[in-house]
């Protein structure tokens, strides 16, 4: 057979053709010619900044070499056929990782670290290749972890002892007889960091352990009073969210301590919680934010919730502004899907969490500080993070047959979870081999109390109290959701959100007219710093009892509502079904999950598992014929990045 010889002009087309072909981003395309224009166009060197930009749009924040020598096609959701095509014309390739490497040591428009830096757009890391930006912030965020890390305080133990008693106290009767109190052991590790990361599933009690982590500062912390505490999440609603089961928790406890710890004073002090946007100080037209080294954050304890849902980037930049002698608590679910930019943050660094990882000088710390002995199999050297890292094992919220449906797939075990599915228990229901007409029908029911109200007019706008009657309306929308796999198609959200609001407007329910009407709930997709809507928020359009004739959309944060004019709003869609990514930090009473007929690399346990554990009270899976169930949940979601290695091998 005839070698393959370099033809860059070939290369270029067959770029080309796969963009047009949307097989390959029109960004990527671009990138690799503007790699291209800054020096030697070498053939090898174009395929693999376009494939590098190509995966950055799949959330990988670097390209393995070992992986380009294999051949990609997986990665970028190509036929072997496809990569072979386009490879040949770059003429004969590297055959492993360290011959990639080499060959592209040698070019202008790669660093490879240690050599001269003149700050070339392409970053050689041993046998990664990265764009500078996520090498760069893959190397913030492992020196400021690693750091924050290995800066444990010194902590008097028996004080820390005495108030987790009382905190934790009647937890044996309440929590689990078996095994260490993961959630007091919780408080007493990240008390001594200041960086500590606490995962679990839903209900597990990450909220009622970090307000008992609040108090415990409160207690022990030497200048107590004056501590700046900032609550923060990366969406509106999962800002809301925290914020309410905080001050909840919070209040319990101040019952349960009574005067000997001015809890409610410390609720009353936090504030509201905020997006990490606002948090940081985001600003129209830039990514550059308000806060960052040269401007730190005033805080000394920053929560952050729904850690998982952080990108890369936004991490880097709140590591950034946050001061040394800051405290950080991560809180989220390892096992949820990671953010839609590139990077899986929180997987990256908790990835030791189950296995505990903990060393002797972390056990009898914990010992010490909390009486809790932790068994021989937490017991290794899961590095320095580990040790500020801590697994809430036990739901308390999640005991039905939608937590064993969650925890089956989660273990990865399709046949368990079909099981459940099939049982016919309350609060589980599989509607296989569905056709769209089922989930109209799933959809009028479950959107109908919403409507009801809307269209009842027991509480007509103009003559009661409109804010109650908003709330209500908000309320009951909020409590039922249908969310998607993928965007297009029947199965889809844009498909979807067409045929609930035909079918809503078929049963005299709605009365859609143009793009905007009296009841369509929207979900922003786009920050607007003008309006104050940040992507994400979702709201319901209604009459504006000020201006006859006019819509308002309105949205609920926390307790409070607010209001747009409907005509202000530019980046919004229909939004009775949503994506699932779209759902993370949401929970709703029944949650319907629909996946589509299509297999593809989008269908992931983490997806099928963050679609379950949306649901509180009902879950709901119409699925099409055949194995997709099982499909995905064998299909983990893979993400390339450099963080875990950086985090051992950082250099302080
Ligand atoms: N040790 C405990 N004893 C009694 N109740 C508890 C305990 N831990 C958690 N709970 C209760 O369990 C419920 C879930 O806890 P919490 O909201 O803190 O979980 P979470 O992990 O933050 O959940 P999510 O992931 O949904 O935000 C709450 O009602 C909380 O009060």
């Amino acid at each position: 057979m005839a070698k393959p010889e370099a033809n860059i002009d070939a290369l270029w087309s067959e770029l080309a053709q796969l963009s047009e072909a949307g097989e390959l981003r029109r960004l990527s395309c671009a990138f690799a010619r503007f790699i291209a224009s800054l020096g030697a166009a070498a053939p090898a060197l174009v395929l693999a900044s376009s494939v590098l930009s190509e995966l950055e749009g799949h959330g990988h924040s670097c390209l393995l070499l070992a992986d380009l020598a294999a051949g990609p096609a997986e990665l970028l959701g190509w036929s072997d056929e496809q990569w072979k095509d386009l490879a040949r014309h770059a003429g004969p390739l590297p055959k492993n990782a360290q011959a990639w490497a080499q060959q592209l040591a040698g070019c202008a428009q790669v660093w490879e670290i240690g050599a001269f830096d003149y700050d070339q757009p392409l970053v050689l890391d041993g046998e990664r290749l990265y764009l500078r930006r996520y090498w760069r912030d893959e190397m913030l965020v492992a020196d400021a972890v690693r750091g924050r890390a290995l800066a444990t305080r010194e902590v008097d133990d028996a004080s820390v002892r005495g108030w987790l008693d009382i905190l934790f106290a009647s937890q044996r009767t309440s929590g689990h007889a078996d095994g260490p109190d993961w959630q007091k052991l919780a408080c007493a590790i990240a008390l001594r960091g200041s960086v500590a990361i606490i995962t679990g599933g839903p209900g597990t009690g990450k909220t009622y352990t970090v307000a008992r982590l609040l108090a415990l500062l409160f207690a022990t912390a030497p200048e107590a009073a004056s501590q700046r505490i900032a609550l923060a999440a990366p969406t509106g609603k999962a800002a809301a969210r925290l914020k309410q089961s905080i001050d909840k928790a919070l209040n319990e406890l101040a019952e349960k301590v009574g005067s000997t710890l001015p809890l409610r004073e410390l609720t009353l002090r936090m504030g509201a919680a905020r997006t990490l946007h606002s948090l940081l100080g985001a600003r129209p037209d830039t990514r550059a934010f308000a806060h960052h080294r040269g401007n730190p954050l005033d805080v000394d304890v920053l929560i952050v919730d729904e850690a998982s849902m952080v990108h890369l980037e936004m991490m880097a930049s709140l590591l950034d502004a946050l001061p040394p002698t800051a405290t950080l608590i991560l809180l989220g679910d390892k096992d949820q899907l990671a953010s839609v930019e590139a990077g899986a943050v929180l997987g990256d660094l908790c990835h030791n969490a189950q296995a505990g990882g903990y060393t002797p000088a972390t056990l009898d710390y914990v010992r010490a500080a909390s009486g809790e002995a932790l068994p021989d199999d937490f017991i290794g050297d899961g590095g320095t993070l580990a040790q500020q890292t801590v697994m809430l094992r036990h739901s308390r919220r999640f005991g039905g047959p939608i937590g064993r449906l969650a925890l089956a797939v989660n273990a990865g075990d399709a046949p368990k979870a079909e099981a459940v599915l099939r049982a016919g228990e309350p609060g589980v229901r599989w509607i296989e081999n569905a056709q769209q007409q089922q989930v109209l029908l799933l959809a009028q029911s479950g959107y109908g109390p919403y409507l009801d109200v809307l269209n009842t007019g027991s509480g007509s706008p103009f003559n009661t109290n409109h804010e109650e009657w908003v709330r209500q309306i908000l309320q009951r929308f909020e409590s039922f959701r249908i969310l998607c796999a993928v965007r297009d198609g029947e199965w889809g959200v844009s498909g979807l959100n067409e045929a609930i609001a035909g079918r809503l407007a078929q049963a005299g329910l709605l009365r859609p007219s143009g793009e905007w009407y009296v009841g369509r709930p929207v979900m922003v997709t786009r920050n607007d710093y003008g309006t104050g809507v940040f992507n994400g928020d979702i709201g319901l359009t209604l009459l504006d009892p000020a201006r006859p004739g006019a819509l308002r959309v309105y949205f609920l944060e926390g307790e409070a509502v607010r209001s747009v004019l409907a005509t202000r709003l530019r980046n919004v869609e229909t939004a009775f079904a949503m994506t699932v990514h779209k759902s993370q930090g949401s929970e709703f009473r029944h949650t319907v999950l629909a996946l589509p007929r299509e297999r593809g690399a989008i269908l992931t346990r983490e997806l099928v598992y963050t679609g379950i554990t949306r649901a509180s009270e009902q879950f709901t899976l119409v699925s099409p014929p055949g194995t997709v169930l099982a499909e995905a949940v064998a299909l983990r979601t893979h993400r390339t990045s450099g963080l875990r290695g950086m985090i051992a091998h950082s250099p302080r």
